[in-house]
C-alpha cells in the first residue's frame, strides 16, 4: 500500500454536496462519472496531493443506498494505492482478509478497484486502488 489514494464520502445530494465541498476546499469538482456496476455518480476533489470521492446512489440497491439509510451521510471508505492489484489482494487474502471481489473491478477515475469486508478490518470499508496504464 504506497498512500491513501482517496476517500469516500456518501452524499444523498451530490450537486448540494458538490457545491458545498467547493466552498469547503476552495477548488472545483475536476471530474464526475457515474460507475453503473457500483450503482453511484461520483464527483472528485483534489486538496494538495489528497483526493475526495464524493458518492451518491444511483438506484435503491447501490452499496450507497444501504449505507445512507443504516449511518447517514459521511465517510463510507479509505482507499489505498497499490502498485500491482492482483499481487496485494493475492497477499491479503493469505493474511485472512475478506475480499468482497475476487477480481479486480474498473472503478472511477482510471482505476482497477477491489474491497475488503469492513468486519475484517475494524469497521472501516477498505478499497485496493491500482491505476489502469494506458498503453
Ligand atoms: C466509484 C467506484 C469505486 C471507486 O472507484 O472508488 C467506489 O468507491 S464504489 C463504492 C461503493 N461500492 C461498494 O461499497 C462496494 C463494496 N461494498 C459492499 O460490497 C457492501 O456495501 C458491503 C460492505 C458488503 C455491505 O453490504 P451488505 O452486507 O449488503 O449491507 P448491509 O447494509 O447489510 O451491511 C452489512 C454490515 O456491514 C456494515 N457496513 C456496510 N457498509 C459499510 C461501510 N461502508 N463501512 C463500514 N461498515 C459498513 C453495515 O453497517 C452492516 O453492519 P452490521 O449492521 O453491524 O451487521
Ligand atoms: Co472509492
Amino acid at each position: 500500500m504506497r498512500k491513501i489514494e482517496h476517500i469516500g464520502i456518501a452524499v444523498k445530494d451530490l450537486d448540494l454536496s458538490c457545491d458545498l465541498y467547493e466552498k469547503l476546499l476552495n477548488t472545483a469538482c475536476y471530474k464526475r462519472e457515474e460507475v453503473a456496476s457500483e450503482g453511484v455518480n461520483t464527483a472528485f476533489f483534489k486538496t494538495g496531493e489528497n483526493k475526495i470521492e464524493l458518492l451518491s446512489a444511483t438506484n435503491a440497491d447501490s452499496p450507497i443506498a444501504k449505507f445512507l439509510e443504516k449511518k447517514g451521510e459521511g465517510i463510507h471508505h479509505i482507499a489505498f494505492d497499490v502498485e500491482d492489484i492482483y499481487e496485494e489482494m493475492d497477499r491479503l487474502k493469505k493474511e485472512g482478509f475478506v475480499l468482497l471481489n475476487e477480481e479486480p473491478k474498473t472503478g472511477a477515475d482510471n482505476k482497477l478497484i477491489c474491497f475488503l469486508h469492513p468486519k475484517g478490518t475494524n469497521g472501516v470499508l477498505v478499497e485496493l486502488c491500482q491505476e489502469i496504464k494506458l498503453k
